[in-house]
């Protein structure tokens, strides 16, 4: 069965892996310098978006707990395509652990870092965002993504200390496939699909054989978070993405008529976002969510995103009880490391070269408009 590890191997993305020392800069370099003026007041502003706190103008926040929370989440994809979660079940202790071991890994020398870097063809370890290669500008920001084990990579960073990294690694990963997997069923639920309908969940309907990366990110202070980008528009290539972020506000989503507004930080919640397999899957229905970071000028920010994604062989295909004489499904059926492939030539258009035909514009599902303008530098 192929494996989230083949999908950047017939796709590799060269990226210049010599990476300064951002921590070091005094000033912005021209290379990492979005927008020229630092009052910079249009569309594209990195500027965090001040908007009045009413309820339409939120991020919606879903209690898991609540008997009705499927149906919270329903109407929170159809209208945001991303919500926060409490009562998930995840321990603070094992938040506080990753979120340490995200600090202990970023802190090391540059050239420490180095030793686990990430290779073109390859998906896990550390460097840029991948999508950096579409960008003319660089963005404010390392990553470190870690697909299965991370200890080949962990024996690099510390050689005589990562059993314990490796552990807080896969204590999480394990707690985020038993969320995603429910937060799978309450999604479903919400689009009135059972566990008899989807055959690639498996008997038990345990989702047993999902893939998913773990992306730890950094954000360091920036001397012009104006002018920077922390990591630039994009949607997910997942089915759902699990986001914990510290207290440091930055992720920003895209609103159709609205424009950026910020997902502010709750202790003990996680953001949830849809992807485009879940697009594709939901026919349309729920959007996978136009998002980037932004930075700041005093406190570094870590975020940690679990990618979900289906097992290695299922078809994503648009659901057979969404599609119908006047819904006809608007996608082909695509594995994700298909996806991933054509996500890694066409980036943001990557949704649009699954569309069954050409995208009309002005039509009900046609978010071609958004996914194009994300890409411009402002
Ligand atoms: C399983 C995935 C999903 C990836 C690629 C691969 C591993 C790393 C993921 C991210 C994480 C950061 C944003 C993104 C856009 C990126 O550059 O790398 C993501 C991308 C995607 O969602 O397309
Ligand atoms: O850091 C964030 O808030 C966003 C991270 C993100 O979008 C990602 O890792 O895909
Ligand atoms: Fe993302």
């Amino acid at each position: 069965m192929p494996s989230l590890s083949d999908a950047f191997r017939s796709h590799p993305v060269f990226l210049h892996q010599k990476h300064p020392d951002l921590t070091s800069l005094q000033e912005l370099p021209d290379s990492y310098a979005w927008s020229s003026s630092s009052a910079a007041t249009t569309d594209n502003s990195l500027q965090h978006q001040h908007h009045d706190a009413t309820a339409d103008h939120r991020v919606p926040v879903v209690d898991l707990d609540d008997p009705n929370a499927s149906s919270f989440i329903g109407s929170a994809c159809k209208s945001w395509g991303v919500f926060q979660i409490v009562n998930h079940g995840i321990p603070s202790a094992l938040l506080r652990d990753i979120e340490l071991a995200g600090k202990a890994l970023f802190s090391l020398q540059p050239a420490h870092k180095l030793r686990a870097a990430r290779s073109p063809d390859g998906v896990s370890g550390y460097g840029r965002a991948r999508i950096s290669s579409f960008f003319p500008k660089l963005m404010w920001s390392e990553g470190f993504t870690i697909v299965g084990s991370p200890l080949h990579h962990f024996r690099q960073l510390w050689p005589d200390d990562y059993t314990k990294y490796c552990d807080t690694v896969e204590r999480y990963q394990e707690a985020m496939q038993k969320l995603a997997g429910k937060l799978m069923w309450l999604l479903m639920a919400s689009l009135g699909i059972s566990k008899e309908d989807l055959q690639w969940a498996g008997p038990r309907g345990d989702f047993n054989g999902a893939s998913a990366a773990l992306q730890l990110n950094s954000y360091p202070t920036c001397p012009d978070p104006e002018r920077a980008m922390g990591l630039a528009a994009h949607t997910d290539s997942t089915l759902l993405t699990i986001l914990h972020q510290n207290n440091i506000s930055g992720l920003q989503v895209f609103r159709e008529g609205t424009g950026w507004m910020t997902v502010p930080p709750i202790t003990g919640a996680l953001i949830v976002n849809i992807g485009d397999l879940f697009h594709i899957l939901s026919n349309g229905l729920y959007q996978s969510v136009l998002h980037r970071a932004v930075v700041n000028r005093t406190q570094q920010r870590f975020s940690v995103a679990y990618l979900y994604g289906p097992p290695g062989n299922a078809k994503i295909s648009p659901h057979a009880k969404l599609v119908g004489p006047s819904r006809p499904a608007l996608y082909r059926p695509v594995t994700w490391n298909e996806y991933l492939g054509t996500k890694a030539k066409h980036f943001n258009e990557a949704l649009s070269c699954v569309e069954v035909c050409a995208p009309k514009s002005g039509g009900l599902f046609d978010v071609s408009e958004t996914h194009n303008s994300s890409v411009q530098v402002g």
